[in-house]
């Protein structure tokens, strides 16, 4: 059975006529794109903004209309995936290497609803290593304010060369250990020069459909 597509299906179901929606990243998130291009051959009538150009590609070879930022004010609603996450919906995000765009298209919807086999669920964060997206410009002086700052940072490459977002950026994936307070670290890694910006997501997801290898599916719900 696969978990992550049981996950991306359910969420789908939050998706209604007449909605915005933001469409996420990665091996989950390409499960719901395919589930909500299905709906919308079937009638379904939305429009989106992907989250990457791998996603933006996806959307259109399934028919779900894409509609520029400059029409809209924001979004009804994101399903997104995450590499980890806690019960209280702090995320590590950008494995896949979009953080940024997921964080800005996260933070205009309204609802964002995380898709998850249960591997990413843990108590604390900071198995997967954080990734942080640094501007080209000196990225090694960067480095080195991630490493002060407790990180064991490794640039990331691509086939030996150097990875590099769809925003012209670079990527380093930060082993910090346990992540005891996501939030501190969230703003201490935004004060460092350099950084455009890092894979936590604090208070942005409001939901999260995780698939269990028994077949059966839990929701978690932000606290009010
Ligand atoms: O943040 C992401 C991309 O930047 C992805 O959502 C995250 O990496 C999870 O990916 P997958 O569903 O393939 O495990």
């Amino acid at each position: 059975m696969n978990l992550k597509q049981l996950a991306a299906e359910k969420a789908v179901e939050y998706v209604k006529d007449g909605m915005h929606v933001g469409l996420g990243t990665g091996s989950t998130a390409y499960w719901a794109i395919l589930k909500i291009g299905e709906r919308v051959r079937e009638g379904l009538s939305i429009q989106a903004v992907a989250t990457s150009k791998a996603s933006e590609k996806l959307a259109k070879e399934q028919g779900i209309p894409l509609i520029p930022f400059d029409r809209i004010q924001g979004l009804d609603l994101t399903i997104d995936g995450a590499d980890e996450l806690d019960r209280g919906l702090h995320l590590i995000k950008g494995g896949g290497g979009a953080l940024l765009r997921e964080k800005i298209v996260a933070f205009h919807s309204k609802e964002l609803i995380i898709i998850a086999d249960e591997s990413k669920l843990v108590d604390k964060l900071g198995t997967f290593p954080l990734p942080v997206e640094l501007v080209p410009f000196a990225y090694e002086w960067t480095m080195a304010s991630l490493e002060r700052l407790g990180a064991k940072p490794m640039l990331r490459t691509d086939d030996e060369s150097i990875y590099v977002t769809d925003n012209g950026n670079y990527i380093a994936d930060c082993r910090f250990g346990e992540i005891d307070n996501p939030n501190e670290l969230h703003q201490r890694l935004l004060h460092l020069p350099g950084v455009v910006d890092n894979g936590l997501f604090i208070g942005l997801a409001t939901r999260a459909v995780i698939g269990h290898s028994d077949g059966s599916m839990s929701v978690v719900e932000r606290e009010a």
